[in-house]
């Protein structure tokens, strides 16, 4: 039984944390490998899904997008979960009082959480880089309030990473 740990990622975050989650299911003796979506041709070689992107103007990226979509009845028949890489900072809450988290969501969780009744949909922090950001990424943190929603910095939970994989090798071994 192999997992795929499929993953969008625009400059490295998401795949870390991908690759984190498949070195985890993998000491808990799983077979699973981390893959870019954009590279996987043969889904069926795959008994269990975890697919995961990062979030930008509150939206999963395409390729992670059109991958579900795409094969959406062949994942559908398998174990499924969902994550999600986008807020930054070390906040909890927004400026309002609600849950980051709960707020990060992509909109794709509505319309996979129907589709693909996944096991389980997380939202993780995730990190900047602002020196290797693309010139509209850069622009948008120059828009008032941009830096702030934004700000510098590796925040990935990786204690909360782990535990979400642990949960997940623990299901795939029922
Ligand atoms: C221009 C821009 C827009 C972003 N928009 C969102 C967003 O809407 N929601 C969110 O949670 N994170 C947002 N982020 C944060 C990224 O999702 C976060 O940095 C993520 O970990 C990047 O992962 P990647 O390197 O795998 O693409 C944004 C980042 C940038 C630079």
């Amino acid at each position: 039984m192999t997992t795929l740990v499929g993953f969008s990622s625009k400059y490295g975050a998401t795949e870390g944390i991908a690759e984190r989650i498949a070195r985890k299911l993998r000491e808990a003796g799983q077979d699973a490998v981390a893959r870019p979506v954009a590279s996987v041709d043969q889904v069926d070689e795959y008994d269990a899904f975890v697919i995961g992107s990062s979030a930008y103007m509150g939206s999963w990226r395409k390729d992670a997008t059109e991958f579900v979509r795409r094969h959406q009845e062949l994942i559908t028949a398998h174990p499924v979960w969902l994550f999600s890489s986008g807020p930054l900072g070390t906040a909890g809450k927004d400026a309002q009082g609600r849950d980051l988290l709960k707020e990060s969501e992509p909109k794709q969780f509505e319309e996979f959480g129907q589709s693909l009744q996944p096991r389980g949909m997380r939202v993780f922090f995730g990190a900047l880089d602002p020196t290797v950001l693309g010139r509209r990424d850069k622009l948008v943190r120059r828009i008032p309030s941009g830096r702030e929603l934004l700000p510098e910095g590796d925040f990935r939970n990786w204690v909360a990473i782990d535990e979400w994989a642990a949960e997940i090798a623990r299901e795939l071994s029922v």
